[in-house]
C-alpha cells in the first residue's frame, strides 16, 4: 500500500539521493530510481516532491552554495526548500519538527545561513550556476547577458511537443491535451508547450497519452523543431542525417518531408539508434531508410545528397534546464573530446553533399567553441562551401516573429531560453558550390 509521505521525509530523500549521486558518482535518473526502488512505499506524488527538490538543488548549486558559504548537500536541500521554492524558514522549521522522518533541526548558525540567502549578492559564474572553467566562453558567446543567460539555463524546462502533421493537426492535439493546459508554440506551428509548474509541481505524463502511442505527437524541443524547419528540406529530397541517434530530427524532416524522398538515418552508435525503428513506425514514415553502421555502408550516398544534417555530438550545455546534474559532471577533457569529434563529423559528413547541395551544423551547445569557431575552421579548410544564412532562412520560415538575438555575420544563429524560450541551440547552414 502507499502512503504519502510527508515533507520532512521528502527532504530526507532528496538528501539522500544527492549524496549517492556524489559518492557514487552517478547521474540522478539513476539514483533517483534506485531511492524509488528500495522505497517501495513511495508513491508517485512523493517520488515527484523529490525528483522536483534534487533537480532544483542541482539546478542552483553554485548560488546557494555561495550564498549559503558551504557546499554541504543537506544545506543545499534546505535552502532550495525555503528559498527556491519560496516555502520560508518558519514553513521549513515546523516541517522538521513535525516528521520524525525529517532531516535534524536547525542549528543555530544553519538558521542564520539559511535566512541570509536571498540578501546576499552575488556576481560571475556563481551567481549565473555556470561552472567556473565555463564562465569565460559564457562571456565571449553573451557578453554583458551572460549572467541572464546563465540562469535561464538554471530554470525548469517546459514539456515541448511536436505534432506529427503525418497523422494529426495541433488543433486536434490541443484539444485532446486540453486536460494538461498546453499552449501553442511561439515559432513552429507544430509546437506544443506545456509550462512549468512551480516548487512541487507535477508534469503530465504525457506518454500515457492515446495520442502519443497513436503517434499524433512527439516530445521534442521547440528548438529541434525550429532547426528541422531551418534545414531547408523539401519533399522529394535525398537527405542523409548524419547523427541520427534516436531519430527527433530524422522524424520532424520527415513530416516536413510529407513522407516524399528519402531519408538516411545513419549514428555511428548503433544503440543509440535503435529506438528509431519503433519511433517511425508509431509516427507513420514511410521514407526513412535506417542505415545501421554494423550492417550498411554509406558509400553509395557519397557526393549526392541534396541536404546533410550534423546534430553533432557536443555538451548539451543549451539543455542544463532538463538534465542539470550534466552541467556538473561536464569536464574539461570531455568538452575537448566533444570537440575533437565535431571536427571529424563535419568532414566527415560534408562528403555526401552534392555539389550545390546544403550541409547543415546544429548542436544543442551554446559554447563558441563548438559553434562558430568549428564553422569558421571548416570554411577556411573547405573553399568549395560557403555560408548560407541561417538567419535569412529564419526570415523566410517564420516572417513577422522575433528573430534571434545572438547571430553572426555569416548568419549563423544561436537560441536560448532567455532569448527565445527554447533550448540553447546553434544552427549554421553551409552551401556546397554547384560543379
Ligand atoms: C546530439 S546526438 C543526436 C540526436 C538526434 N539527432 C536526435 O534528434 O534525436 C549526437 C549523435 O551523434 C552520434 N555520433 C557521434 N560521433 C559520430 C560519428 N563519428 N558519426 C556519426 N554519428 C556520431 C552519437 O552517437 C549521437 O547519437
Amino acid at each position: 500500500m502507499e502512503l504519502s509521505m510527508r515533507d520532512g521525509g521528502r527532504l530526507a530523500a532528496a538528501i539522500e539521493v544527492l549524496q549517492d549521486m556524489e559518492t557514487r558518482h552517478r547521474p540522478a535518473q539513476v539514483a533517483l530510481r534506485d531511492w524509488g526502488a528500495s522505497h517501495r512505499f513511495a508513491g508517485s506524488g512523493d517520488r515527484t516532491v523529490i525528483g522536483n527538490l534534487v533537480f532544483d538543488a542541482l539546478r542552483h548549486k553554485a548560488s546557494l552554495g555561495a550564498a549559503l558559504g558551504t557546499a554541504d548537500i543537506r544545506a543545499l536541500v534546505l535552502a532550495t526548500y525555503a528559498h527556491t521554492w519560496g516555502m520560508g524558514m518558519d514553513k521549513l522549521e515546523e516541517v522538521l519538527t513535525a516528521d520524525p522522518h525529517a532531516p535534524d533541526r536547525l542549528s543555530e548558525t544553519e538558521k542564520t545561513a539559511l535566512a541570509g540567502v536571498s540578501a546576499i549578492n552575488l556576481d560571475g559564474a556563481a551567481a549565473s550556476d555556470v561552472p567556473e572553467w565555463l564562465w569565460p566562453s559564457f562571456q565571449a558567446a553573451f557578453g554583458t547577458c551572460a549572467l541572464a543567460e546563465g540562469r535561464a539555463l538554471a530554470q525548469r524546462a517546459p514539456i515541448d511537443l511536436r505534432v506529427n502533421t503525418l497523422k494529426a493537426d495541433p488543433e486536434r492535439v490541443l484539444e485532446r491535451l486540453r486536460h494538461t493546459h498546453p499552449v501553442p508554440g511561439t515559432f513552429a506551428a507544430t509546437a506544443i508547450r506545456i509550462k512549468p509548474r512551480p516548487g512541487s509541481g507535477r508534469m503530465p505524463h504525457v506518454q500515457a497519452e492515446e495520442g502519443y502511442r497513436k503517434g499524433w505527437f512527439e516530445l521534442q524541443d521547440e528548438a529541434s523543431q525550429i532547426v528541422a524547419l531551418l534545414s531547408g528540406v523539401n519533399v522529394g529530397d535525398q537527405v542523409l542525417d548524419f547523427c541520427a541517434g534516436g531519430g527527433g530530427k530524422t522524424l520532424a524532416m520527415a513530416a516536413v518531408m510529407e513522407n516524399k524522398g528519402q531519408i538516411y538515418a545513419h549514428d555511428a552508435d548503433r544503440l543509440r539508434l535503435a529506438p528509431i525503428h519503433e519511433r517511425l513506425q508509431r509516427a507513420g514514415v514511410r521514407n526513412v531508410q535506417v542505415r545501421d553502421p554494423a550492417s550498411s555502408s554509406l558509400d553509395d550516398l557519397k557526393e549526392g545528397m541534396d541536404t546533410v544534417f550534423v546534430d553533432a555530438p557536443c555538451s548539451g550545455t543549451g539543455v542544463w534546464r532538463r538534465r542539470p546534474d550534466s552541467k556538473w559532471r561536464l569536464s574539461e577533457g570531455a568538452l575537448k573530446d566533444r570537440i575533437a569529434d565535431q571536427r571529424s563529423v563535419l568532414r566527415e559528413a560534408a562528403g555526401f553533399v552534392k555539389p550545390g547541395g546544403n550541409l547543415v551544423y546544429v548542436t544543442c551547445s551554446v559554447l563558441p567553441e563548438e559553434n562558430d569557431h568549428q564553422i569558421e575552421e571548416f570554411l577556411a579548410e573547405h573553399a568549395q562551401f560557403q555560408p548560407a544564412s541561417a538567419l535569412a532562412r529564419w526570415r523566410a520560415v517564420f516572417p513577422g516573429k522575433v528573430e534571434p538575438v545572438y547571430r553572426s555575420t555569416r548568419g549563423d544563429i544561436l537560441l536560448t531560453p532567455a532569448t527565445t524560450e527554447t533550448d540553447g541551440f546553434f544552427c549554421a547552414l553551409l552551401k556546397r558550390k554547384p560543379a
